[in-house]
């Protein structure tokens, strides 16, 4: 058996077909949605998916805004450009690339961004509200983190049912597994989850239960055939970089070792599944704030 792709690439460019849309309602009012993004330092990792980003907006016709600041920036310097982004009216929405580099409080920065503007969904309000399920049809309604509502997303539009399954997520980082785990059992998705991490005692047997498995740790593999219920789903997050190639680029490894797709009936390929979901909902966000903020 071969597990059928959770096809990202195509899933992704469905979604910035309809914001597409959305984009060219909004212009018809006068408002025009930007993505604002602050990169700090030179990581040619964090650069190239920034860059990214700013591609999907061109392609969807959102406006594009980006800030740099040298590795050395200080706490104060990289606040500063956080209140130019929220003061700035043409960003609609933005992020702060992360991780920012050592010495830097990160939580502290996160907290500056205003909540209204927050693409991420990572701000404490946004999040807060995560929590306490306010409704997404609702005026209050929060941006939601991109990685979890794009797993959700590529899920959903490829037919699988998430409602009373058994979700296994490995690693509880704030960006993925945490907030993954809140919007997985909120009312209207409604599985059973397993938030795994690094002290956890048996991970194989927290996997094998699972209907559908979430790895986003950033280990090489770790996730074994052998773990894995026959026509399981299972979404490979994680990133690692394991050399370059001889051409000169990075070399990947996802979380999931390939022999996984003997066994999974779905499989999100890495590249080309979660990543470019993680895009699509950013730009979605902003479109979303947008639209709020045109209302
Ligand atoms: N504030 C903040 N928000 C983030 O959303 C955020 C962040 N910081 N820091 C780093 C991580 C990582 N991340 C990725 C997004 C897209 C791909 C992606 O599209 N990857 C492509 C491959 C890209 C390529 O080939 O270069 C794929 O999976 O097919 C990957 C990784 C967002 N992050």
């Amino acid at each position: 058996m071969t597990a059928q792709k959770l096809d990202g690439v195509a899933t992704a460019a469905a979604i910035k077909e309809e914001l597409r849309q959305r984009v060219v309602a909004l212009e018809a009012r006068g408002s025009v949605p930007g993505l604002g993004t602050l990169l700090v330092g030179d990581d040619p990792g964090s650069r190239s998916y920034v860059t990214g980003k700013h591609r999907d907006c061109a392609e969807v016709g959102v406006a594009s805004i980006s800030k740099e600041l040298p590795a050395t920036a200080t706490q104060a310097e990289i606040e500063a450009a956080v209140h130019e982004l929220n003061e700035d009216p043409a960003v609609t929405g933005f992020i702060v690339q992360l991780p920012l580099p050592k010495g830097i409080d990160e939580n502290r920065i996160i907290e500056l961004i205003d909540p209204a503007k927050d693409a991420d969904g990572l701000h404490p309000m946004n999040l807060g509200r995560l929590v306490l399920g306010v409704d997404p049809a609702t005026a209050v309604a929060a941006p939601l983190p991109c990685t979890p509502a794009g797993i959700i997303q590529l899920l959903e539009r490829h037919g699988i049912d998430i409602a009373g399954k058994h979700v296994t997520v490995i690693g509880r980082g704030i960006t993925v597994g945490r907030p993954l785990g809140l919007l997985l059992t909120r009312k209207g998705t409604d599985a059973t989850v397993t938030l795994t991490h690094s002290r956890t005692k048996d991970l194989a047997a927290e996997v094998r239960r699972a209907d559908i498995v979430v790895a986003a740790v950033g280990q090489p593999h770790i996730v074994q055939a052998d773990w894995i219920k026959p026509g399981a789903a299972v979404l490979d997050v994680g990133v690692t970089r394991v050399g370059t190639t001889e051409s000169g680029r990075a070399k990947l490894a996802g979380d999931i070792d390939p022999a996984v797709s003997e066994v999974a009936g779905w499989l999100s390929p890495n590249p080309g599944g979660v990543g470019p979901m993680t895009r699509a909902l950013l730009v979605a966000n902003v479109v979303e704030t947008a639209e709020r903020l045109a209302s």
